[in-house]
C-alpha cells in the first residue's frame, strides 16, 4: 500500500477529522493516531439506520481509548426536509457542523476519508449527468465556507483499507444502506467500479488527469481574456467569437457563475453549448434563451446579458388637454420610468385625451414610409430588448399610436433619453 499519503498532511497543525465510524474514516483515524497527528474528531449521528448508534459507539470507544477529543452532532427527525434528497441534506448538515466545530476550536482544516473509488464514482457520475464541471473527479483540497477540506487518501483502494483494518483489528461500522441500489452512487459502485481492473483504473485516471490539465489551461487563458469580453455584465459577441468552442463554453460558464453560482451548477452542458451556438451562429438580432424558470440570457445584436424574467413595470398616464396645442411643438414632461421627456409634434385637438403608456409590442404606427409595426422600428433602430419592454408610446383618443420617443442607442448600447422622435401623422408635414 502507498504509505506516502500521510505526507500530504502536516504534523505541526491540528486537523478536524470527519469520522463516520465506517471503514474508510476509521482507517484515516487510526493512521493519524498511530503517527501522532494532532486531531479533533467530529462525528454526525443521523439516526437514520438501525446501525447509527453502533457507529457512534465505535467512534466513541476509539476516541476514549486513545484520549482524543470527540464532538458529536445528533440530527433530529424534524431537521430533515422529507421532500428533499436525504444524501445532499446530510452533506450540508454534516459540513455545517464541521464548520461550527472549526469556529469553536479555531481549527479550520478538515480531513475526510475519500479514496480512489470515491474519485472514480464521482467522475462516472459527472460523465453520466453531462453536468458542467470545473474539476473532474475529486480534488485533494477544496473549501467549504471557512473550512479547508483535505482528501489525502485519494490514491488508496478499498481493499488496502480493509486489509489494514483487519491486520490491526480495528473495529468499524457497516452501513447497510450502501447495499441499496436505489442510490446512484451505490449502483455505480456495484455495477461499474467493482468490476474495474487495474488497467481500467489507470486508464480512467489518465483520462481524468488529461481533462483536468486541459481545464487548467483553459482557466489560465480565461483569466487573461475575460475582461476584454465581459464588461459591466455585458458580453461583447464580436470579441467572444474570436475564441475556440471550448474556451467559449468556459466563458459562458464563468459569465453565468458570476450571476448565480447555484444556478450554473444545476445546468446541463448542453445548455452552455446552446448559448454558445446562439451567440456565435445565429444571425437573428434579438434572441432570448431560457436558462431557468426566472432567468434569461438575452442576445441583442452584438452583445448579450443575463436578465430576470420579471414582467417589466407597466405604466399609463392620461393627458386630457395641453394648453397650447396650436404650437407646432408641445412638450410633455414626464419622469418615469425612462426619465426622459417627449416632444410631441403635430398632435391635433381631436387626438385628446392622449395616453402615454408602455408599448405592447404589437402596435403599429404610420410613418412617412407607410405603416410600420413598432416592434420592427425597435429592431431597425437596435433598441435593446430590456429597453423595449418599457419604451413608451403616445396613443390618441381613438387608440392609435401617434408618437413614440426617439429611437436611438449610444455607442455603449444604452438607449439615449427618449427625446424628440416624431413620426409623421395626419400628413401635416
Ligand atoms: N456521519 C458522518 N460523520 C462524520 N463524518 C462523516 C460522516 N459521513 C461521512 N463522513 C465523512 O465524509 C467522508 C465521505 O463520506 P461519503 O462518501 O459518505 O460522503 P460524500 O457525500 O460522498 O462525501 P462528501 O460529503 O465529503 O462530499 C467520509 O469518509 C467521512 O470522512
Amino acid at each position: 500500500m502507498n504509505i506516502n499519503w500521510l505526507n500530504k498532511l502536516n504534523k505541526k497543525i491540528t486537523y478536524l477529522l470527519a469520522v463516520s465510524g465506517g471503514p474508510d474514516s476509521m482507517f484515516l483515524l487510526d493512521n493519524l493516531v498511530r503517527n501522532e497527528f494532532k486531531i479533533i474528531v467530529c462525528h454526525v449521528n443521523y439516526h437514520k439506520r438501525w446501525s447509527s448508534n453502533v457507529d457512534e459507539q465505535i467512534v466513541r470507544e476509539y476516541c476514549t481509548n486513545n484520549k482524543i477529543t470527540l464532538e458529536v452532532k445528533n440530527i433530529k427527525e424534524e431537521e430533515y426536509n422529507k421532500k428533499q434528497n436525504f444524501q445532499s441534506q446530510a452533506r450540508v448538515l454534516r459540513y455545517d457542523f464541521f464548520n461550527e466545530i472549526a469556529q469553536k476550536y479555531q481549527v479550520y482544516n478538515l480531513v475526510v476519508a475519500h479514496h480512489i473509488y470515491d474519485l472514480l464514482e464521482t467522475y462516472i457520475i459527472q460523465k453520466q449527468r453531462k453536468a458542467i464541471v470545473s474539476y473532474y473527479g475529486l480534488k485533494f483540497k477544496t473549501t467549504y465556507k471557512s473550512l479547508s477540506v483535505y482528501r489525502p487518501m485519494l490514491e488508496l483502494k478499498k481493499e488496502d483499507i480493509i486489509d489494514y483494518l483487519t491486520l490491526y483489528h480495528i473495529k468499524y461500522g457497516f452501513d447497510e444502506t450502501n447495499e441499496l441500489i436505489i442510490y446512484e452512487r451505490n449502483r455505480i459502485r456495484q455495477q461499474q467500479i467493482n468490476k474495474l481492473t487495474d488497467f481500467d483504473i489507470n486508464l480512467m485516471l489518465s483520462e481524468i488527469k488529461e481533462l483536468n490539465s486541459e481545464q487548467e489551461l483553459l482557466k489560465d487563458e480565461l483569466e487573461v481574456i475575460y475582461n476584454t469580453i465581459i464588461n459591466d455584465d455585458v458580453l461583447a459577441i464580436n470579441e467572444f467569437k474570436k475564441y475556440e468552442f471550448k474556451l467559449q463554453q468556459m466563458i459562458i460558464y464563468e459569465f453565468l457563475s458570476q450571476y448565480d453560482e447555484e444556478l450554473v451548477l444545476s445546468l446541463k452542458k448542453a445548455k452552455i453549448k446552446e448559448i454558445v451556438r446562439v451567440l456565435t451562429k445565429s444571425s437573428k438580432p434579438n434572441i432570448t434563451i431560457c436558462i431557468s424558470e426566472n432567468t434569461w440570457v438575452i442576445k441583442e445584436y452584438n452583445f448579450a446579458y443575463i436578465s430576470e424574467k420579471n414582467e417589466p413595470k407597466q405604466f399609463s398616464y392620461k393627458i386630457s388637454k395641453i394648453n397650447n396645442y396650436n404650437f407646432k411643438e408641445i412638450t410633455i414632461s414626464k419622469t418615469e420610468p425612462t426619465g426622459g421627456e417627449f416632444q410631441v409634434l403635430y398632435i391635433n385637438k381631436s387626438d385628446f385625451p392622449l395616453t402615454i403608456r408602455t408599448n405592447n409590442g404589437e402596435e403599429e404606427i404610420e410613418t412617412p414610409f407607410g405603416t410600420k409595426k413598432i416592434n420592427r422600428l425597435f429592431i431597425d433602430n437596435k433598441i435593446p430588448y430590456r429597453e423595449r419592454l418599457i419604451w413608451p408610446v403616445i396613443i390618441n383618443s381613438s387608440g392609435k399610436v401617434v408618437a413614440i420617443p426617439k429611437l436611438s442607442v449610444n455607442k455603449n448600447n444604452i438607449s439615449e433619453k427618449p427625446n424628440l422622435y416624431v413620426l409623421k401623422y395626419y400628413g401635416i408635414i
